[in-house]
């Protein structure tokens, strides 16, 4: 079977600002509207720099943020748990939002990172064209990668707007996914304990 070149090469970095808001353009027109009415006129331009902001994550490498550690913790080797860092991701299949939380735990061993930067990496990650189990997964990993702890976690809990607003329109169904390593993913006690603290005993956490 012939396969269909693609139109447009993925890999190419010089799309101009004016190809975008033309595309934008063409979907307006594709809805019905009329792009050249005063509300309108602006709209691709402001569209085109909104979707940067949805994507800012691209231009970084959530690996860095993770670089600048402590070492001075007196022997504290005990779990660190940042819960709830809201965040706004988009799903790659319908570039609709994902909303929703993400806790992060690690087992420090020697050192711990300034917490905000737990708080950067879901940031980095969930700033692209995400699914929610690779968001999950990508944000484990930096952690596990970087810090080399005894195990690194991710728990997300995510409300997808491509299920709420159109297709199936399920308002209120969250989706929960999980990403263990170490530790968390061979030792029982301390996975409960992970579940305990972020008071997700695998069927959601967004209740708190
Ligand atoms: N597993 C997973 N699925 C997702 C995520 N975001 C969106 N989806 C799903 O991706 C699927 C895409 O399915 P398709 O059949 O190709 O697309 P569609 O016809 O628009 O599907 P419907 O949403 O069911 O109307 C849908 O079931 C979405 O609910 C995600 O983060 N993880
Ligand atoms: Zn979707």
């Amino acid at each position: 079977m012939d396969t269909i070149a693609p139109k447009i090469d993925i890999f190419e970095r010089d799309v101009t600002r004016e190809q975008v808001e033309d595309a934008i353009r063409t979907l307006l027109v594709w809805v019905g509207e009329n792009p050249a009415r005063e509300g309108l006129s602006d709209t691709p331009k402001r569209v085109a720099t909104a979707f940067k902001e949805y994507c800012a994550g691209y231009e970084e490498d959530p690996h860095d943020v993770l670089d600048r550690t402590f070492e001075e913790i007196t022997g504290y080797r005990d779990m660190v748990v940042l819960r709830h860092v809201p965040f706004e991701s988009m799903c790659e299949h319908h570039l609709a939002p994902i909303i929703g939380n993400a806790h992060v735990a690690y087992l420090p061993v020697g050192r711990v990172v300034g917490i905000s930067k737990l708080a950067r990496v879901v940031d980095g990650y969930s700033r692209r064209l995400q699914i929610q189990e690779r968001l999950t997964v990508e944000i484990a990993e930096a952690v596990d990668n970087v810090l080399k702890p005894r195990g690194a976690a991710c728990v997300i809990d995510a409300e997808h707007f491509c299920m709420k607003c159109r297709g199936v329109r399920k308002k209120g169904s969250w989706m929960t996914t999980s990403h263990l390593t170490g530790a968390f993913l061979t030792d029982d006690r301390t996975r409960q304990e992970f579940y305990q603290r972020i008071r997700c005993d695998g069927f959601g956490s967004r209740g708190l």
